[in-house]
């Protein structure tokens, strides 16, 4: 429940501080520009700090018959206000050391005035100062819920900083960039709260009045060495009023960052010093870093936090339509006593939502009697045959929020009848704990008495619609209905379909296997690694392949499945056939595009050499080592003018096989890898990456033996590596 507070919080705070914090960020990001502009002036004074006021008061005073004030200002800009010997008023810039106008302050552009008018008050006086700054206290309050959020996401303050698994364009970069920007943000919301209360008189500034004896005489003697003014240098100066006349009773006053200081005009003596209360010194440094006065460094970070809340706006928008999209699971029509089909669903941000409904959609359509709900509303259900859960896993592999209390209730409620059951766990592979909490929940309604399985538990990645229509078919086979799973769809933003052209086609060889080449016939954009999505009429249900990209065109090697739609399909393609299909980039399995990246290992079994054949034709300048794992040489034919082509050209470095059927010697591709520990050492040392492609349990034999290399060569765990995206998979 804590979780939903928070983000429930966290959303609510955004959107009632939307447009406060969308104008205060848009004005802040032209403000960020004025510190910026004001230190490209020519002004700066360097080494400030070796210049005495003493030696300055001299000089202004050499050249000058009168002198009002001096200055000194956050960019270390030297200003004063001076009378010329014939008589005109002076303003502007002056070289300190030796008192030489430089120039007149320029007027602050017209853009920037509007703009902190904007900024500061909406152009609304005092509403809007009282706005601003209630929206920035808002944005402190998104930004310190939006913490909570991560620290709860990571399982933990200490891992705050760990890694994020990306899914999610941009469920991932407003977390990686909320973490970078937290400290700016903070210090951009607290101090312009500071100063809306300072305006609004609720913190005030009250600093001591002066009081000057002027009855004691010794003032009057001069002490031209060892005065205050010796003693300061001009870093130390924010402003230095001269006395209005030669009379003894007129002074200096000098404004430092922490003290006022009234100082004899003749001995140099400090008549009076008060110092500042706290709030000036807050209310200084607040303005500093509310505006990036005098830092080039700290305007840019300003700047660059500025951006990054638009950014979040607009993805915790994006991220909020989409949850909401699937955020309900529909009305039941039909009463949970009387329904045969109970559907129970688990889900934290409603992903799960989209595939159940359109489950839940396909019975009804079916004419089955359905009841759905979340798994925390478990309870009795007097005519259920069947019961399906539909549930995904969060933080370390446990319940997502809505099926926390499901485990701690199922064995409270009795149940009269025996119920079948089937669970599907919706997760990601990116996640140690893969499905994790759907796995509890299967393994408890398994020690349940009233529960009998007739499936086995499905776990599906990213939400993949295809397979869980191919789970939906299965399931619907062994409760002997005939379910339209080509109703089951969530996908709203479905791809154009594209057409391609079947441009040659392999003899099947001996383990049933073909290589199918085609060609877009429109210009497109992919890469070895991207898939083809195929949708064969005969039964509607989506097809992933994963493809090589040679000359442009599309490669696919195909295993022939004797009662395979889609594999059926696509051997019956003649040359010049028209199909059609989707390309879906899939960028964590094309080749690493990264600098850093100098070597790669690609390791295969069977079918799963498609993309690679494109990979290691590849002109990308990459060291290419090729694993692959058959079950005789007559296997290798489909492949191996390829592959002899890309080892002559140099495109692939070195090429190893392993053959499972031949010579009595059964050998697995993980066998010739364990032989080969060298490459595969120095390639992940190296920042190199291994991507892996085939079926699961050659990949995870496959990691098995790539754990006892890095363990005994490189003195690392495999996980070492895979936190840093150097193993990437694609298996099926
Ligand atoms: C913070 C976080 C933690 C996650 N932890 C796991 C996990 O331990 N195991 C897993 O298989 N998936 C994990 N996932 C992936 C989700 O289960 C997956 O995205 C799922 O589709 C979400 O469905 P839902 O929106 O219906 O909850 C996690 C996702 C997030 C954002």
């Amino acid at each position: 429940m804590t979780l939903s507070i928070w983000r429930y919080s966290h959303l609510t705070l955004a959107l009632a501080s939307f447009v406060f914090v969308f104008l205060a960020t848009t004005t802040g990001i032209v403000l960020a520009f004025q510190p910026i502009s004001e230190q490209l002036q020519s002004y700066k004074i360097e080494a400030l700090d070796q210049l005495d006021l003493d030696q300055t008061v001299a000089t202004f005073k050499r050249q000058y018959p009168e002198v009002i004030t001096i200055e000194v200002d956050a960019n270390q800009f030297v200003s004063a206000s001076v009378i010329t010997k014939n008589g005109t008023a002076l303003n502007g810039y002056f070289n300190p050391k030796t008192a030489a106008f430089l120039g007149e302050k320029p007027e602050v552009s017209n853009l920037f005035k509007f703009t902190t008018n904007l900024h500061r008050s909406l152009f609304l006086k005092s509403t809007g100062r009282f706005l601003v700054g209630l929206g920035s206290f808002l944005l402190f309050l998104i930004a310190f819920s939006g913490s909570i959020l991560i620290i709860k996401r990571q399982s933990g303050i200490k891992r705050f900083f760990a890694k994020i698994v990306k899914e999610d364009f941009s469920q991932y970069w407003h977390v990686v960039l909320g973490r970078l920007s937290l400290i700016p943000i903070v210090i951009i919301t607290l101090t312009g709260v500071y100063l809306s209360l300072l305006k609004f008189d609720v913190i005030t500034e009250d600093k001591p009045a002066h009081n000057i004896d002027f009855s004691n005489n010794a003032f009057a003697e001069k002490q031209p060495d060892g005065t205050v003014f010796n003693a300061t240098t001009l870093a130390q100066v924010v402003s230095l009023e001269f006395p209005f006349s030669e009379d003894e009773e007129d002074y200096y006053t000098l404004k430092q960052d922490s003290k006022e200081l009234l100082v004899h005009q003749y001995s140099g003596q400090i008549l009076s010093q008060v110092n500042y209360p706290m709030t000036t010194f807050l209310s200084d440094w607040s303005l500093v870093l509310h505006t990036g006065k005098g830092s080039i460094w700290w305007s840019i970070v300003l700047l660059i936090a500025c951006l990054n809340i638009l950014f979040f706006i607009y993805s915790g928008f994006k991220m909020t339509i989409k949850r909401r999209q699937n955020a309900v699971l529909p009305k039941n029509k039909i009463a949970k006593d009387t329904a045969e089909y109970i559907i129970l669903v688990g889900s934290e941000t409603g992903s799960t939502y989209g595939l159940a409904t359109a489950f839940y959609k396909a019975l009804l359509a079916n004419g089955q009697s359905v009841f759905i709900t979340d798994l925390n509303s478990y309870t009795t259900y007097k005519n259920a045959k069947q019961l399906i859960v539909l549930t995904s896993t969060y933080g370390e592999g446990e319940a997502p929020i809505n099926a926390k209390q499901f485990l701690s209730v199922l064995n409270t409620v009795p149940q009269k009848q025996q119920i079948q059951y089937a669970v599907v766990g919706f997760g990601s592979l990116n996640y140690a704990a893969y499905c994790k909490y759907a796995q509890l929940v299967d393994a408890n309604l398994q020690l349940h008495p009233q529960f009998q399985p007739n499936l086995e538990l499905c776990k599906i990645h990213n939400q993949s619609e295809m397979d869980f229509k191919k789970w939906a078919l299965q399931w619907s086979k062994s409760v002997g209905l005939d379910l339209d799973v080509a109703r089951i769809k969530v996908s709203s933003t479905q791809r154009k379909q594209l057409a391609f052209t079947v441009v040659s086609k392999t003899e099947i060889n001996i383990d049933n296997t073909f290589v199918l080449t085609l060609k877009p016939n429109k210009r497109l954009s992919f890469k070895s690694g991207d898939l083809l999505s195929v949708i064969p009429e005969q039964d509607g249900v989506a097809r992933l392949y994963s493809i090589g990209k040679i000359g442009g065109a599309i490669v696919i090697s195909i295993k022939k499945h004797e009662f395979g739609v889609c594999s059926n399909y696509f051997y019956n393609l003649t040359i010049g056939d028209q199909i059609k299909g989707v390309i879906k980039p899939n960028p964590t399995f094309n080749l690493p595009k990264s600098k850093r990246v100098k070597s790669v290992v690609l390791i295969a079994n069977g079918t799963g050499i498609g993309p690679f054949l494109g990979m290691m034709q590849d002109t990308n300048p990459v060291v290419k080592h090729l694993f692959w794992g058959g079950r005789t040489t007559q296997s290798l034919q489909l492949y191996k003018t390829s592959i002899d082509a890309s080892l002559n050209s140099g495109s692939l470095t070195s090429f190893n096989m392993a053959l499972s059927q031949e010579n009595n010697t059964r050998l697995y591709v993980q066998d010739v890898i364990a032989k080969q520990q060298s490459i595969i050492a120095e390639v992940l040392k190296n920042n190199g990456v291994i991507m892996i492609c085939g079926s699961i349990a050659m990949q995870n034999q496959v990691l098995d033996t790539l754990n006892q290399i890095t363990t005994s060569r490189l003195q690392q765990p495999l996980s070492v590596f895979e936190h840093n995206n150097q193993i990437v998979t694609d298996c099926y």
